[in-house]
């Protein structure tokens, strides 16, 4: 599949939303990682150190053996139509756009990504190019951190910096209460016990970890995934001891938020704790940190602690409620922009 080229165009409308994720290599190699870690981990808001110190083991260090084996860990989790973050944004975008023209809204929706293709800047001038005068900037991070969700904005401002004459933009800043977005996930859980025929001793639930640093200087971040938890639990009906916050795919050796997932549930494991059901709210599609990280690393450390059973729940990708949320959640940025127009009394 194309990602740079799809989704068609469609019709000429002057609104348009973009859908930013974070960006995945172009293919499962070494040579492919190099140049989406370069471009990932060299961003000043992924990683907080001064420029000099960093970039140098970053070039000297990191990107001589890091490429290659997180290539390993992706080739295990790619499909026939590429990687699952990519095929799943796209495929959001397509049904968003379509939602949004079933409640009367007539607005380009476009993928893009903060890293590798395609990027931010490539897909604002498309639209741009087509005659787009007003863009919603919508990241698929439900919850704000400066990390990511900052990140998107750097990228547009980086694009505006260069234009002349722009689009009109809005930004969401997070989603991490939205009563739609919550409602999604209690639903796939729900599924899946269905599913299942069971329930776990405990839901897992997952979110990606920042340095602790981060939070100490005033990232929202992880008061909005406590404030996430706390409503999926309460839609669930669940006990305080039914359910646990965890965060996992920590990086380097400074402290990030805790507890880690995996020594966590190693920990539990080998104290009794026999079953377990994981759910990764924070990711709005599945990708390297879910499929592989949680379902294959995270689920053998499990087992192998002691525990019988890991059951991991899908990230909501193409499921038909989430998109209902995020078309509300468009709709609400979007008002003002695309209502029809208020008659004008004489
Ligand atoms: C180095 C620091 C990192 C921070 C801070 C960070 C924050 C962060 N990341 C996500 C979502 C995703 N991260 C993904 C992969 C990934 N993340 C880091 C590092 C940091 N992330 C790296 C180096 C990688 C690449 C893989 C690897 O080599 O380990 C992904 C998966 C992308 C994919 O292609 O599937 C996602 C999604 C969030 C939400 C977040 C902070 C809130
Ligand atoms: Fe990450
Ligand atoms: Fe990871």
């Amino acid at each position: 599949m194309d990602l740079q080229k799809e989704p068609a165009p469609g019709p000429a409308h002057d609104t348009a939303v973009l859908l930013c994720n974070l960006g995945t290599p172009d293919a499962p190699t070494a040579p492919a990682l190099r140049r989406y870690l370069a471009q990932f981990l060299s961003d000043p808001r992924v990683v907080e150190i001064p420029r000099a110190a960093w970039l140098p083991i970053l070039h000297g260090i990191i990107l001589r053996t890091r490429p290659a084996q997180s290539a390993a860990k992706y080739a295990s989790i790619w499909t026939d139509e590429g990687s699952p973050l990519a095929v799943w944004t796209h495929k959001q975008a397509v049904m968003l756009r379509g939602w949004l023209g079933e409640a009367g809204i007539q607005a380009q929706v476009l993928p893009a990504m903060r890293y590798g293709q395609p990027a931010i800047a490539a897909q604002l001038q498309a639209l741009q190019d087509a005659g787009v005068r007003r863009v919603l900037v919508l990241p698929l991070y439900p919850q704000y951190s400066a990390t990511t969700t900052a990140s998107v904005v750097d990228a547009v401002n980086a694009w505006t910096r260069d234009a002349r004459h722009f689009p009109e933009l809005r930004f969401v800043n997070d989603y991490h209460d939205h009563p739609g977005y919550i409602a999604a996930l209690a639903a796939s859980v729900r599924a899946h016990w269905r599913r299942e025929g069971a329930r776990g001793d405990k839901l897992v639930l997952s979110f990606h970890g920042i340095p602790e640093r981060n939070v100490r200087l005033g990232d929202p971040y992880a008061d909005q995934c406590r404030s996430t938890a706390h409503l999926l639990a309460q839609a669930l009906g669940l006990a305080d001891d039914e359910w646990l916050l965890t965060f996992q795919s920590r990086f380097g050796r400074a402290r990030w938020l805790e507890p880690y997932t995996q020594p966590t549930l190693e920990r539990l494991a080998a104290a009794g704790l026999a079953s377990v059901d994981v759910l990764c709210p924070g990711f709005a599609a599945d990708c390297l940190e879910t499929l592989e990280e949680i379902n294959m690393e995270v689920r053998e450390a499990f087992l192998h602690a002691g525990g019988k059973r890991f059951a991991y729940i899908p990230c909501l990708n193409d499921n038909r409620e989430w998109i209902t949320a995020l078309s509300s959640i468009a709709q609400t940025h979007l008002a003002g922009w695309t209502a029809p127009a208020a008659k004008v009394q004489p």
